[in-house]
């Protein structure tokens, strides 16, 4: 008899290990290691995970109970990926039950539901209590309640507790009284969030010969049911096919079909259907292009590495425009010719349909995409897809890593310096880790592709002495087209001011946009946003509205007239008067896109303005519209965040401007250089990517920040050089790790006690095990410790928020000690609500 080792759904820590399940026969050709199963567990049935199958004797295991149901014919992981969520578990401190939901599309996310049949055979309905039907109208009561509730429930098998409620809204009494008496019965099964998507389709219900037979005796009345007839006759090879196509074809009614079908000649029947996101769309096919000799050079030791099966990492250092999309499709097609499958994951904000279309224009129908815009529906089709064996390519935001692949070569991740690939939430994983780790367990190759490699990867790939990986370095320093890198300016927005300009627009970028529009040019000007937001001020006495749970300004939303919180999400009308002095000048301050709109709409009239970003890109399908709208020349210029910088190809960009370059320098984030510095490059490599040369404007208050400067050379290694300098001397990544702990409290006397207390007992044992000491000897296992501070967010949604940042070096298990000594101050604070998260390489210093 066969024991199942299964995580179990329930998100707590004393459930984060397998439990043992006993396999009853009827099951065993089905549980495989990555099922998913619905187990009994205290006196619910929740969904779970197989791990592990194991020969055992289950008598001498008592009380052992058997697994109630699997819940797929397929399972939805494999071995490998079961594994890989172990890993996950360990190396970023997480449950391992979570590592595993992550994995899954969140249709799959079943939760039980109470199902309610008839009871034992002996407690079925009794005389005394169902009244004979003649004297039914005498005995309106709960007796007459009772019998319809039982017929309802005989009718259907089995109901859920929900349909009961909805058919009886005041029966609950009596539901609970026939439960009690045994005379239904309840159970519990694990129900998806979502089905899949059955269409009605039309089938021959006899042999092509037997209806060619049929219709030759057909009544010449029936002239409509016998075109249908031989349509279907003639199409016989497709069926069956969608009802709605057949009707839709030949203009005729359900009726007639229906007319068909009793004359048992056709048959209805359901057939499963994907539902396509891309669908309708046609996808002009693209044929590989004769790469440069630049190109040539990278390409060579990623093909040979596919070609051997041979598990190697890859750091693609290629300037924007530099042609890594087509290495990636021709690596992807060797990869591909070897019957192996591949992963490509995209930054969310980049996955636009023009990134999208480069990979289906190639591989048509083999590609599935998989992002956050899909509906949940699509997103599982798309999933489902690649599960069955009907794509090869899974083109992707972070999450893509976990396409349930059988036989993945090659994950490709491009922009790999984004920050989106770290997931912000449980289980927080870095999909560039991951990737790697994955593509070790199935000798797979990963190619790392960026314009602006992480500092992480680059120094890994320069020392090749790092932990996690050290990826080989490939280069191309020039353009595939052939044409320049565009000429950067740096404007000092200081010296404007100082001559009087007080606009947003320096002298230069206005002149630059007025050629533009001359020329019927087109120009990208980028906000930086981040560090800004739109918040309101009395211009009076200086209050800001800030939200009443967390420690920060509201954001104003212009849309819907009111403030928003963008941790809690609390929301207030935007006040007409402030509330602290009375005044009436009280309006929205920051440097929003729109305002930057309204500015151009002054400066040019008439200009033409595609504005991009969170507040015009929330509905479906928008961003494709704006990007489309610009492409077509509907616009002069595509104003936005950070979604503009990135990916975007269009030939007649000739102009870059950036409005403010430096307002994210000052965040306390060690990475702010690094991220200026990519986001410029990347906006300057928007223009000037085909034939027309590129121009690009930089405003900034700190004209002379390495990040500007370096940023404005196309200066890569130089920016590196210095970067690492500061790093070095202050100990931050690269050469060294980073665990961030935050914890919460609703008190901020306890939730600081308890940082104290985490801090002390860290400190202690990394003493003991000669961990704790200095970072500066760069050779030496180390581990230093800062904090407790309060966080850069110091209360979030009521509760205050400490935290300390463990710095480590070396083969030490600071991660696991991390986690040990959290787990035990969160058990000796049991039920007084303290809350404690662990970030393994954290992203985000907030
Ligand atoms: N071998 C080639 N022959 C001709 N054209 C090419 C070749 N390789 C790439 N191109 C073209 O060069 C342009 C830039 O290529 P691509 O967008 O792939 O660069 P990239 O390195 O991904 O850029 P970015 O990092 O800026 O997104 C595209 O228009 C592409 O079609
Ligand atoms: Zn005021
Ligand atoms: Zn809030």
């Amino acid at each position: 008899m066969d024991i199942a080792k299964v995580i179990v759904d329930v998100p707590v820590r004393s459930t984060d290990r397998p439990f043992d399940y006993s396999v009853p026969d009827a099951m065993k050709v089905w549980i495989e290691v990555g099922s998913r199963v619905a187990v009994p567990f205290g006196h619910r049935t929740v969904q779970g995970f197989v791990v592990a199958l194991e020969y055992g004797d289950v008598r001498a295991v008592p009380g052992l109970k058997p697994v109630q149901e699997v819940l797929d014919l397929m399972p939805p992981l494999s071995p490998e990926l079961v594994e890989l969520a172990d890993w996950i578990s360990e190396r970023y401190a997480c449950r391992k039950i979570s590592a595993l939901q992550a994995m899954l599309p969140t249709a799959l996310k079943g939760k039980a539901e109470r199902l309610i049949s008839l009871g034992d055979e002996e407690a079925e309905p009794d005389a005394a209590i169902f009244p004979d039907e003649e004297w039914l109208p005498m005995f309106p009561g709960p007796g007459r309640e009772e019998r319809d509730i039982a017929e309802f429930v005989r009718g259907s098998g089995e109901v859920s507790m929900k349909q009961l409620a909805r058919a009886f809204p005041s029966g609950a009494e009596t539901v609970k009284f026939m439960l009690r008496r045994g005379v239904l019965k309840e159970s519990q099964s694990i129900k998806d969030k979502l089905g899949k998507k059955k269409l009605k389709a039309i089938d021959l219900a006899v042999d092509p010969e037997a209806a060619r037979d049929a219709l030759a005796s057909f009544p010449a009345r029936s002239a409509r049911q016998k075109e249908v007839l031989s349509y279907l006759i003639d199409l016989e090879a497709v069926l069956p096919m969608p009802l709605k196509d057949v009707l839709a074809a030949l203009q005729v009614t359900a009726g007639t079909v229906k007319g068909l079908e009793e004359k048992g000649l056709v048959e209805i029947t359901e057939i499963e259907v994907y539902r396509d996101p891309y669908r309708g769309r046609d996808f002009k096919p693209s044929t590989p292009l004769a790469l440069t000799e630049e190109q040539q050079a990278a390409y060579d030791p990623i093909a040979a590495a596919v070609e051997e099966r041979r598990h190697e990492v890859f750091l693609l250092h290629g300037v924007t425009g530099s042609g890594k999309t087509e290495i990636y499709l021709q690596t992807i097609q060797r990869c591909v010719d070897q019957g192996r499958q591949a992963v490509v994951l995209v930054p969310e904000i980049s996955l636009t349909p023009q990134m999208v279309e480069r990979f289906k224009s190639r591989f048509g129908s083999g590609v599935a995409v998989m992002h956050s815009r899909l509906s949940s529906g699509e997103r599982y089709d798309e999933w489902r897809k690649i599960r069955e064996g009907k794509a090869f390519v899974a083109v992707g935001a972070r999450s893509a890593v976990f396409a349930p692949f059988s036989n993945l070569g090659l994950v490709i991740i491009d922009e790999e310096h984004e920050t989106s690939y770290k997931q912000e939430e449980h289980p927080r994983y870095h999909a560039r880790d991951v990737a790697v780790r994955r593509a070790e367990q199935g000798d797979a190759v990963v190619v790392l592709g960026s314009a602006t490699p992480s500092l992480e990867s680059y120094y890994a790939a320069r020392s090749q002495s790092d932990i996690h990986f050290a990826p080989r370095l490939l280069t191309m320093s020039t353009r595939a087209l052939g044409n320049a890198l565009p000429r950067v300016e740096i404007v000092d927005m200081r010296e404007e001011l100082k001559e009087g300009n007080r606009s947003m627009f320096s002298r230069g970028l206005h002149s630059a946009l007025a050629a533009r529009l001359e020329r019927g040019e087109q120009t990208v000007l980028l906000l930086n946003r981040r560090g800004f937001s739109t918040f309101v001020m009395c211009r009076s006495c200086g209050y800001v509205a800030g939200c009443p749970n967390c420690d920060i300004s509201l954001t104003y939303h212009s849309r819907s007239d009111n403030l928003r919180c963008h941790y809690c999400g609390h929301a207030e009308p935007s006040p007409q008067v402030c509330p602290e002095c009375g005044s009436e000048h009280i309006r929205f301050f920051g440097t929003g896109t729109q305002r930057v709109e309204e500015e151009l709409g002054k400066l040019f009239p008439g200009i033409r303005v595609i504005r991009m970003d969170v507040d015009t890109t929330t509905e479906k399908g928008s961003h494709e519209k704006l990007l489309a709208g610009f492409r077509d020349k509907k616009a002069d210029v595509l104003l936005g965040t950070q979604m503009v910088a990135k990916g975007l190809d269009f030939p007649d960009v000739t102009l870059v401007g950036v409005i403010t370059a430096d307002s994210a320098l000052n965040l306390p984030d060690f990475r702010a250089a690094e991220k200026t510095f990519q986001l410029l490059t990347q906006v300057a490599g928007r223009a000037g990517r085909h034939s027309l040369p590129g121009e690009v404007l930089i405003q900034s208050y700190t004209p002379d920040h390495y990040s500007i400067i370096h940023a404005s050379g196309h200066d890569y290694d130089s920016f590196v050089r210095d970067e690492l300098r500061h790093r070095k001397e202050l100990h931050y990544p690269p050469y060294c790790r980073l665990i961030l702990v935050t914890l919460s409290h609703e008190e901020m006397s306890v939730a600081l006690r308890m940082a104290e207390n985490l801090a002390l007992n860290l400190q202690g044992r990394a003493r003991q095990r000669r961990w704790f000491g200095s970072l500066d000897k760069l050779s030496s296992d180390a581990l230093d410790l800062l904090g407790p501070v309060a966080s850069p967010i110091p209360r979030l949604k009521g509760r205050y928020r400490f935290q300390c940042i463990v710095k480590w070096r070396g083969s030490i298990d600071a991660i696991g000690l991390t986690r040990e000594v959290a787990d035990e101050l969160e058990d000796s604070a049991r039920d007084s609500g303290l809350q404690i998260g662990i970030d393994v390489d954290p992203q985000m210093m907030m």
